[in-house]
């Protein structure tokens, strides 16, 4: 079977996703989450004429030349207007947030006031006609979209959905990918292992992956190389409402690299195996149902590669978030070789110099060494039959921090 390229994997993995339904969630749960549809106000903000200032309400037109003096005939607090209106030379004591009285067009900061006592004070200051007036729909009016579906909920977006009087707020469902560690020779973090054995890592950093794109992850252990305990995780998967599955491990060619067998006797449709690229050749998808399943390589560096440039935009998608890759030119810090039939991920440290970037790859490249790349930065992306390079030539980087 031919290896599918990169792009065209990553299209047909995409195909048909779209963002999951909504769901309605208290506005307190609510952040970094994505509207399933755009929040219209409720109300009028302001919904009157309001003091931006601590001060007086008065009429501008006593207040255009000073000194004037004006007797103060009573008092508006906010969220307690002033009932009556104020006449010539009349003013009422206001504070922020209070409503203008009747009659008042204006309001004089009480630093520009004398208190002359007996209910009567001077204005020293000129005020012109609407200063320091919030006007009645001067944020928003009942009726106006104030956020677009699609909108990822950040701070600012929720004070103002919670000010349009919305308790709740209808996001998009988060996906749920559900994880299947598969090997005889796995063991969960902490135990004491037998000479045969190592522990189980993969899952650990495609959760991650997955959460970063706003995901749940769901991680169902470890199964044994047998085809009945594999398909009772996948069944568990499927029966806890898993929007994807992933399988880690045993996708290769193998006796014991069952995935491929398991998941279409569970009525999977495969949709490719086996892709050009490195590391990751042995990518698996397929569609169970509404299900998508994706067989990721155990290879722990090309479990994680790939759930960077599959899973995440796969999960970002049905999240109905954007995910772009962080896709940076840079020089090559030494030579390179030429490259084989299969999209090179090679992993580097990438540093700015002199205003570029220069990535410098590891010496080894092998697909088991998780250090290596949590001490990388960036992967640079070397094309199929990529012709050798030289140190100082142009090469795209993935950035991955
Ligand atoms: N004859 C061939 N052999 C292999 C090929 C090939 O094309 N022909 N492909 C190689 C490539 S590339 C990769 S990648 C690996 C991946 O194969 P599998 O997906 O079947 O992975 P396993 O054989 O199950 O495991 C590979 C390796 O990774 C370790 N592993 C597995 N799961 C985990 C986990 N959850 N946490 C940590 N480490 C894990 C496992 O112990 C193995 O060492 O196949 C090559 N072989
Ligand atoms: O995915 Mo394998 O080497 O390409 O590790």
């Amino acid at each position: 079977m031919a290896l599918v390229p990169v792009a065209e994997a990553l299209e047909r993995l995409l195909d048909g996703a779209a963002p999951l339904a909504g769901e309605s969630v208290p506005l307190i749960e609510a952040v970094d989450r994505v509207l399933a549809e755009p929040v219209v106000a409720l109300r009028t903000q302001p919904p009157f004429n309001a003091s931006a200032m601590d001060g007086y309400a008065a009429r501008a037109a006593d207040v255009a030349s000073v000194p004037s003096k004006l007797s103060v005939i009573g008092m508006a607090p906010a969220g307690r207007g002033f009932d009556g209106t104020v006449g010539e030379h009349q003013a009422v004591r206001i504070f922020t947030g209070a409503p203008l009285p009747d009659g008042a067009d204006t309001i004089v900061i009480q630093e520009n006031v004398r208190d002359l006592g007996g209910g009567n004070i001077e204005v020293i200051e000129p005020t012109a006609e609407w200063r320091n007036i919030r006007r009645v729909g001067l944020d928003f009016s009942q009726g106006d979209v104030l956020l677009e579906k699609g909108r990822v909920l950040d701070p600012a977006a929720l004070s103002l959905t919670a000010s349009a009087n919305h308790p709740r707020v209808n996001v998009v469902k988060r996906p749920l990918v559900a994880i299947i560690a598969t090997g005889d020779e796995l063991l969960p973090p902490g135990s004491e292992l037998g000479p045969d054995q190592i522990i189980s890592s993969n899952a650990y950093g495609v959760a991650a992956a997955a959460q970063l794109v706003g995901a749940r992850a769901l991680d169902l252990g470890i199964a044994a190389d047998r085809k009945e305990a594999i398909a009772a995780l996948v069944r568990k998967a499927v029966a806890a409402g898993a929007d994807v599955i992933v399988t880690l491990g045993g996708a290769s060619v193998g006796d014991h690299d069952l995935i491929h067998d398991v998941l279409t006797g569970e009525g999977m449709t495969l949709g490719f195996w086996k892709i050009a690229m490195r590391p990751g050749k042995p990518l698996m998808f397929g569609r169970l149902g509404d299900v998508r399943c994706i067989g990721l390589p155990g290879n722990p560096v090309a479990s994680l590669v790939c759930s960077q440039l599959f899973l995440k935009p796969l999960l970002a998608r049905l999240g109905g978030r954007n995910h772009r890759q962080d896709i940076r030119q840079a020089r090559l810090g030494v030579g390179m070789p030429a490259n084989d039939l299969r999209q090179d991920y090679v992993r580097a440290v990438v540093k700015e110099e002199d205003g570029e970037l220069v990535a410098t790859p590891f010496g080894i490249q092998d697909s088991s060494m998780l250090r290596m790349l949590s001490d990388a930065n960036g992967l640079i992306v070397r094309a199929p039959f990529a012709s050798a390079s030289a140190a100082g030539d142009s090469c795209s980087v993935l950035m991955l921090r």
